[in-house]
């Protein structure tokens, strides 16, 4: 039988933060007062005045968690974005000549790129993907920012029928599901949750939407499940709920996108889009980095090559770059030592400097790197093949 996945009716959950007093915690749900702190951002442009803009339009978060992120990554790498009053939605970048950033919700970004009143946006992959909705005109430049870690995933009670259930075939196979008493999930993902309910054959399944402080909904009586954010999986803790295996949608973090219709078309976009993700990849690339220099006794750079290529962890990005040390003794000047520089993972550090003193390395000095810039980013010729060009 075909699987029924329905959109049902509305409901709208919502929260306050802080806490309210007598709260034990901003993430339990069931004890709070409503309120509502959306902020409708104003209407950028239109369809019509967009192919007459000529200045390029990126659009970033304007509030929540990913807003202050997406400015500090912008920062370091020196794109610095100059808003005169934090109210104001349109701010520039001094060192981007000819563009506008707006900053909007996270799912109007994705909206006004399909419009064309944005071209570049960067947003989460969950929202990208649901807003999106493999829309052909929108395309991922940069799919990996490294913030904004979650992953979209269906959590069911602890307790009562569920408490056995740990997987999603568990659920698929409970018998309480039928059409005409279908597994109610909660979402504000109603594209992606369907989707994925219909990819792995569940049967009877319905969904409603909800605005925040979903993770109520079992609980009041509303839902069964629901299928929302999760990152530390502290709210779903507190609130008796649990991950199922099988039932994570998607793994997201921030991503950079675009419209291809502006890369395509409007001057400018396609040069700005470069020097954007050429600043994201040399310092993402570097942050993961370290700089290692030490000093090696030897007769010569190739016997000290030998001997770095001979441990895994020192490799470094290109193999080491190896300079003789000029040491003057008894008046004459000779080479007993080499410097040599290697780029080591930050993860390994600690394991290279060992291998760096078991063949004899010393005077280690490790530095944090800034920039690391390829001959060409490798993302940079994906999206040129993407577009055609
Ligand atoms: N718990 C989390 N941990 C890490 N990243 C998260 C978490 N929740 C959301 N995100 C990421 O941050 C993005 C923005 O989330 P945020 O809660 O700020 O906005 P939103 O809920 O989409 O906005 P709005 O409530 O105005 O519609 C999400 O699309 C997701 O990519
Ligand atoms: O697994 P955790 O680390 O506990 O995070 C999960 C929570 O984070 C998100 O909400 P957020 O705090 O962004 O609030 P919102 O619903 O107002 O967007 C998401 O909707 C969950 O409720
Ligand atoms: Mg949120």
């Amino acid at each position: 039988m075909a699987a029924s996945v329905e959109i049902h009716g509305f409901f709208q959950l919502r929260r306050q933060h802080p806490p309210l007093a007598g709260c034990a915690s901003r993430r339990q749900f069931a004890v709070r007062a409503s309120s509502d702190s959306a902020v409708e951002a104003p209407v950028a442009g239109s369809n019509g005045a967009a192919s007459e803009r000529t200045v390029v339009r990126l659009g970033l978060p304007s509030k929540g968690r990913m807003a202050e992120e997406t400015l500090n990554l912008l920062k370091n790498c020196q794109l610095t974005v100059r808003q005169v009053n934090p109210r104001q939605y349109v701010a520039d970048i001094p060192q981007l000549s000819n563009m506008e950033v707006w900053f909007q919700r996270p799912k109007d970004i994705v909206r006004k790129l399909h419009a064309g009143d944005l071209d570049l946006g960067i947003v989460g992959l969950d929202t990208f993907s649901e807003y999106g909705q493999e829309t052909e005109d929108l395309i991922i430049v940069h799919n990996e920012l490294k913030y904004g870690d979650c992953r979209l995933s269906i959590a069911i009670p602890m307790y009562g029928i569920f408490e056995n259930i740990n997987s999603l075939q568990d659920l698929a196979q409970m018998p309480h599901w039928t059409k005409e008493r279908p597994l109610r999930v909660a979402t504000g993902f109603t594209y992606l949750g369907p989707r994925f309910m219909k990819e792995k054959g569940m049967k009877h399944v319905s969904f409603s939407t909800a605005d925040g402080a979903l993770e109520a909904a079992p609980a009041m009586g509303i839902s069964d499940a629901i299928l929302d954010l999760v990152s530390s999986g502290t709210t779903l803790r507190e609130n008796n709920l649990k991950e199922i295996e099988g039932g994570v949608v998607l793994e997201s973090q921030a991503v950079l996108v675009a419209s291809k219709k502006s890369l395509i078309q409007r001057s400018g976009v396609l040069d700005i889009t470069h020097e954007i993700l050429e600043r994201l990849e040399a310092h993402l690339r570097a942050a993961a980095q370290f700089m290692v220099t030490a000093h090696m006794r030897g007769s010569n750079a190739e016997e000290v090559a030998e001997k770095i290529h001979s441990q895994p962890s020192l490799t470094g990005l290109q193999g080491p770059t190896i300079s003789p040390v000029y040491c003057k003794r008894d008046g004459k000047v000779s080479v007993d030592y080499y410097a040599i520089i290697i780029c080591v993972p930050q993860k390994t550090l600690y394991k290279s400097v060992q291998q760096l003193r078991s063949i004899g390395g010393s005077g280690v000095l490790v530095s944090p790197l800034t920039y690391i810039f390829e001959e060409e980013t490798p993302r940079w010729r994906d999206l040129l093949s993407e577009l055609g060009l």
